[in-house]
């Protein structure tokens, strides 16, 4: 059996969740049950507060977590990771009131920064040599300036909006984040096997989503440039159409890669295109 400790509700809850059930794992959850089992995979699913999960997976309460990489190091527990899990990016950011004239970090030399990390920005501000009053609060930090509590803040950023929703200007990145997933180090070696079917499993659903199904038609004339442009995991798979000098071809392609490939495959006289998800893609 594995214990997992999830974030119970907040920014990685609800992907947390998703990725499991999409690993095939199956269990009943409420919002009042804060310990749950899984039906057909030994997993125990464990709901806590996301700043306690590295310690119970330090400690081996929990035997797995998924957390984000800003609390798992400012917990000191990097050597925990077993696997960055690409949701939840985002990263710790100083910011200052936007009239404030600011040049480097030296400018917050003798300054007061609010934060709820101040392991890693400490880390950061002696790196580069800036000594300042660190007021640690546990949340809502950008609100500080603006209420006298401190003269600049480092929290986390993603789209800009909160910092941007009081009056903040961010200027230096002091770290950068996204899910992960940790292991507590002493897992024996029936535990080590599930957590590699775990891992197994994970990789698979994020490989498919990295990747789209794609046929096409295409003139056999130009086959050899959409070979080119869609090898595929192998090869694609070519098949006669009925009309003649025509061919259906089927490959995958990566995601990031899609807009710019379809518009070379229009080029050379393709046709037709269809697009679909793919569910799990094994290497
Ligand atoms: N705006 C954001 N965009 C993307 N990821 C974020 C964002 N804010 C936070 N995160 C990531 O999600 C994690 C959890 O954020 P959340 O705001 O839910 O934490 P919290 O309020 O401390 O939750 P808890 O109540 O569990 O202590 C953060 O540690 C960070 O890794
Ligand atoms: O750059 P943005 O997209 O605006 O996101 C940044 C905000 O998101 C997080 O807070 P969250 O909304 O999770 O609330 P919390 O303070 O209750 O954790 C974080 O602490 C920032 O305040
Ligand atoms: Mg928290």
């Amino acid at each position: 059996m594995l214990r997992l400790a999830i974030q119970k509700s907040g920014r990685l809850s609800e992907d947390s969740l998703q990725l499991i059930r999409e690993c095939g794992i199956s269990f009943l959850s409420s919002s009042y049950k804060l310990k749950t089992e899984a039906t057909n995979f030994p997993l125990e699913i464990l709901f806590l507060r996301d700043d306690d999960i590295p310690g119970y997976v330090q400690d081996g309460v929990a035997d797995l977590g998924i957390v984000g990489q800003n609390v798992l190091e400012e917990a000191d527990g990097a050597h925990l990771q077993v696997e960055a899990l690409g949701f939840s990016k985002c990263r710790l950011s100083l910011a200052v009131p936007r009239g404030d004239a600011y040049e480097s970090v030296a400018t917050l030399q003798g300054k007061s920064i609010a934060t709820s990390y101040p392991h890693l920005l400490g880390r950061y501000l002696a790196a580069h040599g800036v000594q300042a009053q660190l007021h640690t609060i546990s949340g809502s930090v950008e609100i500080a300036p603006s209420i006298g509590l401190a003269e600049a803040i480092c929290d986390i950023v993603s789209s800009g909006s909160t910092l941007l929703g009081n009056g903040l200007r961010e200027v230096e990145t002091v770290f950068r984040s996204e899910a992960v997933l940790i292991a507590q180090p002493h897992l024996s070696a029936e535990q080590k096997d599930l957590l590699d079917q775990l891992q197994f499993r994970m990789q698979a659903v994020r490989r498919a989503k990295r990747n789209k199904y794609i046929i096409l038609n295409a003139p056999e004339t130009a086959l050899d440039e959409v070979r080119r442009l869609l090898p595929g995991i192998k090869s694609p798979t070519v098949t006669p159409l009925a009309e003649a000098g025509w061919v259906s071809v089927q490959s995958v392609v990566q995601e990031d890669d899609f807009w710019h490939i379809t518009s070379q495959l229009k080029a050379v006289g393709a046709e037709g295109i269809l697009v679909l998800p793919i569910e799990k893609m094994i290497a």
